[in-house]
C-alpha cells in the first residue's frame, strides 16, 4: 500500500491522567468521517514518552477497535535501543496495522552506518510496512538522503516522514525521489511545498484543525488546479505556525478541546497548558 495523502498523527486525550477512551472514540469517528488518508497513533504528537507499555497495548487495541478497518493505521514505534525496539513490535504485530512509524534513534548520536544498522535490523524483524521519521531537531541526528537511499533499498521500508529541517535536503530528495518510496512531509508548513514538488503529502499534527481545508488543498493539487491549491494554501499556511508557538500538542490539544471534540485540554508533564496570550491568540484565529 502506497502511503499517500494526508495522515494524522493523533493526539492522546488525557483525563485526571489516564487516557480518556471516550473522548478518543469520539475524535476518531470525527476524522475517519473527513477524506483523510490514515492514521498514527503514538507518534511525537501522541506524547509517545509519556505512554506506558500497558497504556501503549491498550492505544493501540482501541484505535483498531474504532477503525474498524476504515483507515490505514500506521503506529509511531521508534527508539534508541534497537532490541527493545525489536522487542516491542511484538506487541504491535498482534493487531493488523498496516505498519510503523519510526524515528531516528536519538540522544546516542550514532552515525549514519548506526543508523542504517537500527533500521536494517528493524525491517528484517518485521513484516510490516516501516515508514522512517527523520526529525534532526528533535533526535540530534540527521538521516542523509544517501543513507535514506541504501534504506529505501529495504523491501518494507516504504517511505519517510521528512522533517530534515533543511530545505536543501528536501527538495533534493524530492527531485529524486526513490522509486516505490513515499515522501510524506512531516515539517507542516511544507505541505505544499512537497506537493508541487511530487511528494506523496504530509503526517501533520496541524492537519487536527482546519481538516477539511488541507483535504482541499491536497484534491486540487492532485487535479492540478494549482490557483485553487495556493488561495487555500495561503490561509492555512497564516495559522499553522501558531499550533507550534509552543510546545506540540499542547496548542492542538486546547483548540481540540474547545471544539468539544475531546474533553480536557490536559498534557502530561514535562508539557504543560498553554498560556492565556496564546490561548487569546488560538480563539480569535478559530473564532472559538
Ligand atoms: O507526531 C508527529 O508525527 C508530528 N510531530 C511533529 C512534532 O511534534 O515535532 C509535528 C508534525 O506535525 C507531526
Amino acid at each position: 500500500m502506497k502511503v499517500q495523502g494526508i495522515y494524522i498523527p493523533l493526539i492522546t486525550p488525557f483525563a485526571n491522567d489516564k487516557v480518556d477512551f471516550d473522548s478518543y472514540k469520539r475524535m476518531l469517528d470525527y476524522y475517519i468521517g473527513k477524506e483523510i488518508n490514515g492514521i498514527i497513533p503514538l507518534a511525537t504528537t501522541g506524547e509517545i514518552p509519556t505512554i506506558s507499555e500497558y497504556e501503549y497495548e491498550e492505544i493501540i487495541e482501541k484505535t483498531m477497535e474504532y477503525n474498524n478497518n476504515r483507515l490505514p493505521v500506521f503506529i509511531g514505534l521508534g527508539g534508541n535501543n534497537t532490541k527493545e525496539v525489536i522487542n516491542k513490535l511484538k506487541i504491535v504485530e498482534k493487531y493488523k496495522v498496516d505498519g510503523i512509524l519510526s524515528v531516528c534513534p536519538y540522544y546516542s548520536r550514532p552515525d549514519q552506518r548506526g543508523i542504517y544498522e537500527h533500521f536494517l535490523k528493524i525491517s528484517e524483524a518485521t513484516a510490516l510496512d516501516i515508514v522512517l521519521y527523520n526529525i534532526p531537531y528533535r533526535t540530534g541526528r540527521n538521516i542523509e538522503n544517501d543513507t535514506i537511499y541504501k534504506l529505501a533499498e529495504l523491501k518494507n521500508i516504504v517511505g519517510v516522514k521528512d522533517s530534515c529541517g533543511d530545505i536543501k535536503q528536501t527538495t533534493d530528495l524530492l527531485l529524486n525521489p526513490p522509486k516505490d518510496f513515499s515522501i510524506m512531509t512531516g515539517e507542516d508548513i511544507l505541505f505544499y511545498t512537497n506537493l508541487v514538488y511530487g511528494g506523496d503529502g504530509g503526517i501533520m499534527a496541524s492537519s487536527h484543525l482546519r481538516t477539511d481545508e488541507f483535504v482541499e488543498v491536497y484534491k486540487a493539487i492532485k487535479d492540478n488546479n494549482h490557483k485553487v491549491a495556493l488561495d487555500k494554501w495561503k490561509e492555512l499556511a497564516k495559522f499553522i505556525p501558531m499550533l507550534f508557538e509552543e510546545p506540540n500538542p499542547a496548542p492542538i490539544k486546547y483548540c481540540l478541546s474547545k471544539l468539544g471534540l475531546i474533553n480536557s485540554d490536559e498534557v502530561r508533564l514535562p508539557l504543560v497548558e498553554i498560556t492565556d496570550t496564546l490561548k487569546n491568540k488560538l480563539d480569535k484565529a478559530l473564532s472559538l
